[in-house]
């Protein structure tokens, strides 16, 4: 493990990949959040990362991984590279001793996913998975009212997570099954995660419809709704799109004594409305008060468990149990039939013996 995590000096940062996520959200979080800055940038190309290294005052740009996970200014590495290279890159940077922070999915498939959070252990090193919504102030409000009673025992969710993919996202996200393209392994797996999150349950099974538009420049899956049945005997849906303009994301969790609803707050932004209704009470606006930023909530906290004070907000098992939901939904859509969630892991589980 690298000297840093002892140290009180700023975290070294490497991030991996200039496109949208690093370019838009994390290289601003990390060099928000107390006690990390960035020191590196890999890209596939010399010139693109020099000029996002100078873009974005980073002192070291690299092209080659194995030059990255060497450098001694790195603690930490953000690997936000499309998902087939997720695993490759943690593993190099595990191996080196350099903690990882992944972005979602963890990897492409359930076996890749495990071995990502094997080899972070056997290294002992720090893995996190950047599933952003968890750090959210309006989540952890619904969160709690559930966890508190508010609505009683849950019954019924549902969250809907649809919009109109950027021109500029209309790459591999609609074409490529080799980079983990197609709405469900892109964006069911939030709402696979949230759900779990707020309903402090794993999904035991899983059913679901996917779709093709038309409307967009790709083959893979744009719609897709899926059915996951948890644990503890709640009903969930998640609802995603990246071919419906105007779609009002939202969430809501029907219990045994009420019922909360939430919208306009499951986007990559700050904001929205949170609603709670109990028994035959009027509607109740929650007041949600001041917004944390969850980009850089997520960093600061990753930092802290770097310095071994707690865990990621949402760790690499995590990452990997989310990931199984969307696995198999994308195999119930294709079969047609119920998929447990102990087949998509045991069936991993089995290959790795
Ligand atoms: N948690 C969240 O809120 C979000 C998460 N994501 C996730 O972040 C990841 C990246 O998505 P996004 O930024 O939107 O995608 P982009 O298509 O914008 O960027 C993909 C990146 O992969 C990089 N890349 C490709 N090959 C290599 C390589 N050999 N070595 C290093 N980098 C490489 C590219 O950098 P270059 O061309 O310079 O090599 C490019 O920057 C995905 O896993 C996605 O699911 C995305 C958006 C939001
Ligand atoms: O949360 C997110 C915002 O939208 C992006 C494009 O669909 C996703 O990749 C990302 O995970």
């Amino acid at each position: 493990m690298s000297d840093a995590a002892n140290e009180t000096k700023p975290l070294g940062w490497a991030v991996i990949g200039t496109g949208w996520m690093t370019r838009t959200h994390m290289v601003r979080a990390i060099n928000k959040a107390s006690g990390s800055k960035v020191v590196a940038v890999l890209s596939s190309s010399q010139e693109r990362a020099e000029e996002f290294a100078k873009e974005f005052d980073i002192p070291n740009a690299y092209s080659s991984l194995d030059d990255l996970v060497a450098d001694p200014a790195v603690d930490v590495v953000f690997v936000s590279s499309t998902n087939e290279l997720h695993k490759p890159q943690t593993l190099a940077a595990a191996s080196a001793g350099k903690h990882v922070l992944c972005e979602k999915p963890l990897s492409t498939n359930i076996q890749d996913g495990l071995d990502i959070v094997e080899a972070c252990r056997e290294s002992g090193v720090v893995l996190g998975t950047n599933h952003y919504r968890r750090l959210k102030t309006t989540i952890q409000t619904v969160r709690r009212l559930i966890a508190e009673g508010a609505i009683g025992r849950p019954i019924l969710a549902r969250a809907t997570s649809t919009g109109w993919l950027s021109e500029e996202q209309q790459t591999w996200r609609l074409t490529s099954v080799e980079a983990g393209g197609g709405v469900v392994l892109d964006i069911g797996v939030h709402d696979a995660d949230l759900l779990r999150y707020l309903l402090d349950d794993e999904v035991d099974e899983v059913s679901a419809a996917t779709g093709h538009s038309g409307l967009l420049k790709g083959e893979l899956e744009d719609y897709a709704v899926t059915t996951l049945r948890f644990r503890n005997g709640t009903i969930a849906t998640s609802t995603v799109s990246f071919c419906t303009p105007g779609s009002i994301g939202a969430i809501e969790v029907m219990g045994s004594e009420g019922t909360i609803f939430a919208r306009d707050l499951l986007a990559d932004k700050l904001g929205g409305e949170i609603y709670l209704r109990r028994g035959g009470l009027d509607l109740e606006k929650v007041d949600i008060g001041s917004e944390e930023e969850h980009y850089a909530e997520a960093v600061h906290q990753f930092n802290e468990a770097v310095r071994g004070n707690g865990a990621p907000a949402v760790t690499g098992e995590d990452g990997v149990q989310s990931l199984a939901v969307a696995i198999a939904a994308l195999r119930s859509a294709e079969r047609g039939t119920v998929v447990k969630l102990s087949e998509v892991l045991t069936e991993s589980a089995l290959v790795a013996s």
